[in-house]
């Protein structure tokens, strides 16, 4: 029973003997009766079978298929024991499609209970069935694995196939027993569209192939543009470290300068020196504080322009 968060309406009585045939645990918390057959009422009511091969690898705490199966939306299969429905799988051939969806309302889905990082130990030969499909590009929501694509926990597998399919509304019914969950429908959006219009395998494949040339393009687009714009931010390049060569022999000078930061006693304000590539520190996206450099410079340039003038 998951630690008080269970919330389950109150089930009508059956009997106490679970799909399996086993016994019904019931537990007595401050005063209320709480049984397994609440879980196995719920399963009832999901709308397809759900289903995992659980591996025990994971931390039951964080472990996403553990949780569906406290709340008795998911059941677990033994190794040797074969799945009629779709299985989401590493181990599958296709992807999930939109043509799926029978088999998905007929005989459910299924998915790998195990760690990322002992993919190696899981018997595959001895699990899966007739439909073991992969899934196309997501992008995880999960705690564990946030922002990262492909390694989606098992209710977000679970959850991306029903939502291929066409069934969001389970896909979200499913995600809603996980605070994070609707997030994972929420950042995948644009690409659950662009999937729902897909009908094969080869199609969906197609579809993840031009989202991804797309991503790749704007992403270097917007490197060029952002080198561009570096460019003319940093001014003349040339006319920059010859002043700094300047800069050095007026020693003097340099010592205020130690801490990059030092106050105009004129006119009261910071000036910030930008620093330059030879600077350990030096990051190029740090845009604003090259703007400052440059107002700074011009600043500088002014100053020293008036003491000339007044030397003279
Ligand atoms: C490796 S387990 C990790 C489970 C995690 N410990 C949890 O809390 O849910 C995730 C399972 O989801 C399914 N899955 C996730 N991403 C997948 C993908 N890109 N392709 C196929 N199956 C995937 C597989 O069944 C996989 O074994």
């Amino acid at each position: 029973m998951a630690k008080g968060k269970n919330k389950e309406k109150d089930e009508p009585r059956r009997s106490n003997k679970t799909s399996n045939g086993h016994s019904k645990r019931v537990h007595h918390t401050k005063g209320r009766q709480e049984t397994k057959y609440s879980s196995v009422m719920r399963q009832a009511k999901f709308p397809t079978k759900l289903a995992m091969w659980d591996f025990d690898h994971c931390d039951p705490k964080r472990c996403s298929g553990k949780k569906l199966e406290r709340l008795g939306l998911i059941k677990s299969l033994r190794i040797g024991q074969k799945f009629q429905g779709i299985i989401v799988t590493p181990n599958g051939k296709g992807v999930v499609c939109p043509n799926d969806r029978e088999i998905v309302e007929e005989f459910g889905v299924a998915v790998v209970e195990c760690s990322w990082a002992r993919l190696e130990e899981v018997p595959f030969s001895k699990i899966g069935g007739k439909f073991e499909r992969l899934l196309p590009y997501f992008v995880a929501a999960n705690p564990v694995n946030y922002g990262r694509p492909m390694k989606l926990n098992c209710v977000e597998a679970i959850a991306a196939c029903l939502a291929i399919v066409g069934h969001q509304d389970w896909a979200l019914e499913l995600l809603q027993n996980f605070e994070w969950g609707p997030n994972f429908l929420k950042i995948n959006k644009d690409l659950l569209e662009m999937y729902n219009e897909c009908t094969d395998s080869e199609s969906v494949l197609q579809a993840e192939k031009d989202f991804l040339e797309m991503v790749e393009q704007e992403r270097e687009s917007r490197r060029k543009l952002k080198s561009e714009v570096d460019i003319w931010e940093l001014g003349n390049p040339n006319k920059k470290f010859d002043e700094e060569e300047e800069d050095e022999n007026e020693s003097d000078e340099e010592d205020e300068d130690e801490d990059d930061v030092y106050e105009s006693e004129e006119e009261n304000i910071l000036i910030i020196d930008v620093p330059g590539p030879e600077d350990e520190e030096y990051d190029e996206e740090e845009e604003e504080e090259l703007e400052e450099e440059e107002e700074g410079e011009e600043e500088k340039t002014k100053e020293e322009d008036g003491i000339e003038k007044e030397e003279d």
